[in-house]
């Protein structure tokens, strides 16, 4: 289980931020531009260090405050996938999603199930950039992390790569059992993959927006979902 509590000062506001994410869970989330989500990531990824608090992993502190504890990124074990696909130039693309991977059949699987085996000997700049954010969420995956984190990893791709890598998301989900972070702009992706939906608002927890953009979507998600039923549920989390 991952636990979050804690602050950080940005240039406008305060972060301050209270939730955890369980295995086999997805926590999708969402807020309007420059609320502190990408900082967030940063916190989690160990790219920052938080002002006040903790966050732990399982039994592991990865940062507290005031023990002056602070795990570095390198030495968390997880992955972490941008908009911008993290892939080396110099290697072919199986070298890339094999590079960290402690099982190799994994990687084949892997593989296949993003539709990339056959690029396996293709350097990046040879391949397109929906194939290239497959063979980066390959990648990440194959490294077997204790934790993935997500900052609008389809945001750079055509609607049809976009809906390709959300249903493999979705599908490896419970099947990685491992907290899943992502953060989107997209109402309907958060709804359609998250177990939670986290809306941050300046820096804190807040439902409001989540209900304005509710109110604006006319009620209903594109694919069918009524945002009413999300709301009223468990998936929001109010503070
Ligand atoms: N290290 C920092 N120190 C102080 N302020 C920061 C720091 N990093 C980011 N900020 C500020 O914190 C705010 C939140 O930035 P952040 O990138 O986390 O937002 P975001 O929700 O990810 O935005 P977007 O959706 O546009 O990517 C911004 O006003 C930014 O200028």
């Amino acid at each position: 289980m991952l636990r979050v509590d804690v602050t950080k000062r940005l240039k406008h506001f305060d972060l301050e931020l209270e939730f955890s994410c369980a295995p086999g869970t997805l926590t999708a989330i969402v807020g309007p531009s420059g609320a502190g989500k990408t900082t967030l990531v940063r916190l989690l990824a160990g790219l920052e260090k938080p002002d006040t608090g903790c966050i732990t992993f399982g039994k592991n502190v990865w940062a507290d405050a005031a023990a002056r504890i602070f795990v570095p990124a390198r030495k968390r074990g997880l992955s972490l996938v941008f908009q911008d696909y993290t892939l080396f130039p110099h290697l072919s693309i199986r070298k890339n999603v094999a590079f960290a991977a402690p099982n190799p059949d994994r990687v084949d699987e892997l593989m296949e199930m993003f539709g990339i085996r056959h690029l396996a000997s293709s350097k990046p700049a040879s391949i397109s950039g929906g194939e290239r954010q497959r063979a980066a969420f390959c990648q990440a995956i194959a490294r077997e992390p204790v934790l993935l984190l997500l900052d609008e990893p389809f945001s750079a791709l055509d609607v049809a790569n976009r809906r390709n890598l959300r249903s493999r998301l979705k599908d490896l989900k419970s099947d990685l059992n491992i907290p899943i972070l992502h953060v989107t702009h997209d109402l309907d992706e958060a709804v359609f993959l998250g177990d939670t939906v986290l809306a941050v608002e300046q820096g804190s927890l807040s439902s409001d927006w989540l209900h304005k953009q509710y109110e604006q979507n006319n009620d209903v998600a594109h694919d069918g979902s009524d945002y009413r039923t999300v709301l009223a549920g468990n998936w929001v989390m109010d503070q």
